[in-house]
């Protein structure tokens, strides 16, 4: 087995291989066209961040069984390439979040006092501290956006420097934000409009990119300190600069940059600006951890054992995976679906298998509905295997219960998820060759194939309002493949599922949510 190590890792990662009989050869100086030239030659491939991951690569590596992630983010990594070519990708998530904290509290210090300006001063001789007083900690605000490993250790550790800690993170529950000792704030401007000093702890999602810009600095307070210490574009730096020109920002610390590591900000011009090279993992105890981390899991992926960080494959033996497979499908669609409809923080999941699924081991369905659940929110932090480990960290309770018998289906699996004030329940059935449908949400009873592009409505039971659904989506040019309608007549209210070839814009679900008699509107990607 031979592995090509494309950027620095620590040497005892690169022992441990050898000493497993791996071939390794460290190339961390190959041009992108010598790293395609030889990367058909090896088995697996160990990056950090900066070596892109993708088709073109890919296509140049047949032999490739496994990419090791020595690091937490596998933004640098497509993932539907790799598995699509069953290639398993590996991170370390847990091996470098200490040094990220740290740097990022460094960068704290580094900008609330201008450490590196007074040092570059006085390193050319000049005993001038004019123009650079500091700010205190002690009494101040820190605003943390994402409670995830990261942002918590930050927390925690700012609070015996006497500093109120806030934070947002709509998807962790209320006992997690008590746990920290930390103020939840429901609305991120809510947040903005009380810190002192801002940093982000979030992974770079459709969401969370650009989360921090123009409008939120409107409601910021005047004299922030910016901190990002997770992913380039989750402050959007545009914006940082605009905000910085008006005063509004005072300060930032960046460690990670757009087109890193060959970025042009602006940003690396400004004097109140600190900046470091996407170095929150560079400590000797991280690389190490990730280094030996990484080692260990990628021996495991070529012997085509259980890998504990697998961040794109299930781990099941082929032949029960056959069997299991539309299952695991259906269970993680289902999953997916919950937090595109509510947004409300997970407490509870209880989960019913009944019908023919009820005699399978269910056990990795549950974890398909795991990943799907917290998909939109986490994304590749959460897999088959670490599906668990994630949802109890998180505090969410899971449970399941099986019942033979089903009334009107062979085989069914229900989620009934329970936040702070809702139950949400969703069920869903298989037939044929892997078909999917889903066939209730919270009581609405439907038949609905399960397309990656849906618009889901509620509205009041009352002529004009399918009609007036379908003529915006029209005029917003989005063809409507299918739609299904599910009824409450008692309570004369409806849930329309559209399955639809595009994605719906923004403004178009406010269009639609403006329609006479809809009561909520929403989007759902699968
Ligand atoms: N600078 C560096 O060298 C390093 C950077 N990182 C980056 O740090 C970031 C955080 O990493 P971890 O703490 O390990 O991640 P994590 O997955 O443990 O936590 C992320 C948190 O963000 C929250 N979140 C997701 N969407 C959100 C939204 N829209 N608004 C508010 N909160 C949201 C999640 O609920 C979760 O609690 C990642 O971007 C990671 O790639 C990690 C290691 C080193
Ligand atoms: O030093 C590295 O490899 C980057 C660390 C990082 O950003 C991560 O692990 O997500």
């Amino acid at each position: 087995m031979k592995v090509l190590i494309s950027e620095q890792i620590a040497q005892k990662g690169v022992e441990k291989l050898t000493q497993e009989g791996v071939s390794v050869d460290v190339k961390a100086n190959l041009s992108r066209q010598e790293l395609l030239q030889v990367i058909g030659e090896y088995d697996g491939l160990i990056v950090r961040s900066n070596t892109k991951v993708n088709e073109e690569l890919y296509q140049h590596a047949p032999r490739l069984k496994v990419v090791g992630r020595a690091g937490n983010g596998v933004d640098n990594i497509e993932m539907e390439g790799a598995t699509k070519r069953g290639i398993v990708v590996v991170n370390t998530p847990e091996s470098n979040v200490v040094s990220a904290a740290e740097l990022t509290i460094g960068l704290i210090f580094a900008t609330c006092r201008n450490i590196p300006q007074l040092h570059n001063r006085l390193k050319e001789r000049v005993w001038d501290r004019a123009g650079l007083k500091g700010m205190e900690l002690q009494g101040k605000t820190i605003g943390i956006v994402g409670l995830g490993r990261i942002g918590s250790l930050v927390a925690t550790r700012m609070k015996s420097f006497g500093m109120n800690i806030i934070a947002y993170d709509p998807y962790i529950s209320d006992a997690r934000f008590k746990k920290y000792g930390v103020e939840k704030k429901e609305k991120l401007e809510e947040l903005m409009a009380l810190c002192d000093i801002l940093t982000v702890h979030t992974p770079k999602t459709e969401e969370t990119y650009g989360i921090i810009g123009k409008e939120q600095f409107k409601a910021a307070k005047k004299g922030l300190t910016v901190i990002n210490c997770a992913r380039a574009g989750i402050v959007n730096e545009e914006a940082l600069i605009e905000a910085m020109k008006e005063k509004i920002v005072k300060r930032a610390g960046i460690d990670v940059l757009e087109g890193e590591p060959h970025a042009t900000s602006p940003l690396l011009d400004l004097d109140n600006v600190i900046v470091t090279p996407h170095a929150g993992a560079d400590t000797v105890e991280a690389q190490d951890n990730v280094g030996i981390t990484v080692a260990q899991e990628v021996i495991s992926a070529l012997r085509g054992e259980i890998v504990p960080n697998a961040v794109n494959l299930p781990t099941l033996p082929m032949q029960e995976f056959d069997t299991i497979k539309a299952y695991l499908k259906l269970g993680e669609t289902l999953g997916k679906m919950y937090y595109q409809l509510e947004k409300e923080a997970i407490e509870k999941v209880e989960i019913l298998y009944r019908g023919e699924v009820a005699a399978l081991e269910t056990s990795v369905i549950t974890l398909a509905i795991l990943k799907g659940l917290f998909e939109p929110v986490l994304k590749e932090r959460i897999n088959y295997v670490n599906a668990n480990v994630i949802a109890d960290s998180r505090g969410v309770i899971v449970t399941e219960s099986k019942e033979s018998a089903v009334k009107n289906y062979l085989t069914l699996i229900t989620l009934k998820v329970t936040s702070k004030d809702k139950v949400f329940t969703i069920s869903g059935t298989t037939f044929g060759i892997g078909e999917l449908r889903i066939v209730e949400i919270n009581g609405f009873e439907f038949d609905v194939n399960p397309t990656p592009y849906m618009v889901v409505a509620e509205n009041h039971d009352k002529p004009g309002v399918v009609g007036q659904m379908g003529t915006l989506l029209g005029v917003a040019k989005v063809n409507i493949a299918t739609m299904q309608l599910g009824r409450k007549l008692t309570e004369q209210q409806a849930m329309m599922v559209l399955a639809v070839d595009s994605v719906v814009s923004q403004e178009t679900l406010d269009f639609l949510g403006g329609v006479e008699g809809i009561l909520r509107v929403r989007f759902v990607k699968i």
